[in-house]
């Protein structure tokens, strides 16, 4: 954290990505769009994945139009075999991937007792256990040149917890992130770089249907989809190893513990039995 934070503060080079293969998960959804257009601009030619085929070619409509390589795949992320095979193909149609940006994610919205099991394990497989499979599926490659990128974009959720299917997928997020970086680290593999994204709450209407207290919606309002994006891709440009969105939620994650022990924050965040992914 503390390095985050240090190179927050500083102002490093950012790293030119043009003619880069970059597979964005999600690729369909509010933030999965925006960092497709974003990898477009800096000249990455991009492979889009997504369950939701009608938003994912929307996308690459949008993103064809600045000029970039684009291709696209109908995968459920749920599957870890049509992970595989659908990478297999992506191997053979267009290329070597050197970026990965797992950005597919899925929430139940419920309390434990009220969300039916599938649910509670579609959102386990959807934001934690396919970053084992997409890793597995594109990292030899990777390992093979020294060479590539793996982004998690996790949540501010992943550092401490309201929610319990959505944060338990969030925390092994990070746990992965973190336990890849030290493993490639463990390799000598410096080529290989992670980023590690933790947002607020974003107004894309993935959270529609959670209120947050009236008091802390004004002092910390939902980000703006373009500007998280923006502040993602600083991170991943830089190499960054982490970054929070905004800032303060590195400091709500070294004060978890103190409020769980304490009944005035009870409830900053409610769900309603409604989500919009149910
Ligand atoms: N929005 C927020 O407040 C925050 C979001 N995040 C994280 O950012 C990421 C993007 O979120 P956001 O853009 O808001 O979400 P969206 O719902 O807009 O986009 C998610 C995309 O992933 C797709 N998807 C869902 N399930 C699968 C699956 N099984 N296989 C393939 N694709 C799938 C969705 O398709 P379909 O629409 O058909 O389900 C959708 O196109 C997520 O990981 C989320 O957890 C982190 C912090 C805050
Ligand atoms: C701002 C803030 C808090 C609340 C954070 C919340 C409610 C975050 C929700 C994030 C979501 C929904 C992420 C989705 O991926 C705390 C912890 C009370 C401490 C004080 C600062």
């Amino acid at each position: 954290i503390l390095h985050a934070v240090i190179q927050t503060f500083l102002r490093p080079r950012l790293k030119c990505i043009e003619g880069e293969l970059c597979l964005i998960t999600g690729a369909g959804g509010a933030l999965g769009r925006l960092f497709a257009q974003e990898f477009a601009k800096e000249g990455a030619h991009l492979v889009l994945w997504d369950c939701n085929t009608a938003a994912n070619e929307q996308t690459a409509k949008v993103v064809r139009e600045l000029g970039v390589q684009v291709h696209t795949y109908t995968v459920d992320l749920s599957k870890r075999q049509n992970i595989y095979e659908t990478a297999d193909r992506v191997r053979a149609e267009v290329g070597e991937v050197s970026f990965l940006v797992n950005n597919a994610g899925v929430v139940a919205g419920r309390r434990l007792l009220d969300c039916p099991d599938e649910l509670l394990e579609r959102t386990l497989l959807v934001n934690c256990h396919a970053l084992f499979w997409m890793t597995k599926a594109f990292l030899p490659q990777m390992k093979a040149k020294n060479h590539g990128h793996i982004v998690t974009i996790a949540s501010a959720l992943g550092l401490f917890s309201t929610a319990c299917d959505y944060c338990a997928s969030k925390f092994g997020a990070v746990g992965f992130h973190e336990s890849l970086t030290h493993e490639l680290l463990a390799e000598d593999m410096d080529g290989i770089k992670t980023t590690l994204v933790c947002p607020y709450i974003v107004d894309t209407g993935m959270f529609a249907g959670c209120e947050i207290r009236k008091e802390l919606r004004s002092l910390i309002p939902p980000l703006e989809p373009l500007y998280t994006v923006q502040q993602s891709m600083k991170a991943i440009l830089a190499e960054q190893q982490m970054i929070c969105i905004p800032r303060l939620m590195y400091i709500a994650f070294l004060t978890r513990k103190q409020r769980l022990d304490n009944k005035k924050f009870k409830g900053n965040m409610q769900q309603k039995n409604i989500m919009h992914y149910v």
